[in-house]
């Protein structure tokens, strides 16, 4: 059962432009978007009610140089894909917004970036290029299909850390429920769709080159919703999967350290995309999001996997998704909204000590 059609599937022709990364994508569906309020409204309750609790903002050591793929000085472009169609709930829409109102760019210059804030994409009529690192504001998970075809245009060796609940593995052919933002990695792999013209509205994916994640170029960490032909592929395509039992087992020190060595090991000098789905995180921290699942990364595991990751110096892009506050009221909006912001800043250096 397809509920999303070609309309409102990411249209992107990514191009590396002299070492820049571009996503023109367009959802034409998106002119129908009605966008909600973008403010959160804090006075009632919900989410874990820590209170008022003290958080500092600190960059990690200035002499290391953490980021090897991004150019020097420390640039960052930030692009907000308020993109919402990829799953049943209005509001993944407002995030961009919403970060952006919570002083997120002030505290990237404030870690040391040179801040590019690029206009949100516009669906109908979009193209934006991104100087050496980029930053996507989600936007629902649909919007990797986008990302990573522009990514992998600019840098086809880049390899992928998919932090999420889901797997997001589907595609038309076996999803469950339809929805474009359970499928981004099934429609980036050859193995699963050959040919993307039989997609409608996908046509322009085999358009020129488009390279294609493999299947072990690519990294989950914290799954725990597993759809049943998802679980099928990733155990034919060897796909490198830590799901929460796993982060139980092992702890989430080692299995960052696996998932890292994994995408570098044979070459490490490779860079790394970090997708994160707010939905990783236990709803007790990220309520405000249209797939939750229990049992999922504490508030400090959702940290120590962007810290660990930045040490790693291989982090080239990010995005995250799913954050939607109008999935829950109050407090558990703002928490969602700060843990994404606190996230973004923890994949731009933000670090403990
Ligand atoms: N990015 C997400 N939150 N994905 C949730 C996907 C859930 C389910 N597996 C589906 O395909 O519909």
């Amino acid at each position: 059962m397809i509920h999303v059609t070609a309309q409102q599937v990411a249209r992107s022709v990514g191009r590396s432009l002299c070492g820049k990364t571009s996503f023109p994508h367009s959802y034409e569906a998106f002119a129908l978007s009605t966008r909600s309020s973008s403010s959160v409204n804090s006075s009632s309750s919900g989410g874990a009610g820590y209170g008022n609790v003290h958080h500092q903002m600190l960059p990690g050591d200035e002499s290391e140089n953490l980021f090897r793929h991004v150019a020097n000085p420390k640039t960052i472009s930030v692009i907000g894909a308020p993109m919402t169609f990829g799953q049943p709930f209005v509001g993944t829409d407002s995030s961009p917004a919403l970060l952006r109102e919570q002083g997120l760019l002030k505290d990237l210059s404030s870690l040391g970036w040179r801040v590019e804030d690029l206009p949100d994409l516009d669906f109908n009529n979009i193209c934006s290029e991104a100087d050496a690192s980029l930053s996507l504001l989600g936007g629902d998970h649909s919007i990797g299909i986008g990302s990573l075809a522009g990514i992998l245009r600019a840098k086809p060796e880049t390899g992928v850390i998919w932090v999420d609940a889901h797997a997001d593995l589907n595609t038309p052919d076996i999803s469950e429920s339809g929805n474009m933002h359970g499928m981004p990695l099934g429609i980036m792999m050859k193995e699963l769709v050959p040919d993307r013209r039989v997609i409608p509205g996908l046509e322009w994916m085999e358009e020129g080159t488009s390279p294609r994640l493999r299947p072990d170029s690519l990294v989950y960490v914290g799954l725990r919703d597993i759809d049943k032909a998802e679980r099928k592929c990733i155990r034919e395509l060897g796909i490198k999967a830590f799901t929460m039992y796993d982060i139980d087992h092992l702890g989430i020190g080692r299995v960052m350290d696996l998932a890292i060595d994994h995408l570098l090991a044979k070459d490490p000098n490779r860079p790394i995309h970090l997708s994160y789905d707010i939905d990783a995180v236990d709803p007790l921290h990220a309520p405000a999001t249209g797939t939750a699942v229990r049992g999922g990364l504490t508030w400090r595991e959702a940290h120590f996997v962007c810290e660990h990751v930045v040490k790693s110096g291989a982090l080239a892009s990010a995005e995250i998704v799913e954050l939607n506050a109008t999935l829950s009221d109050g407090q558990g909006a703002s928490e969602t909204i700060e843990l994404g912001h606190q996230l973004i800043a923890a994949l731009c250096g933000e670090c403990i000590f």
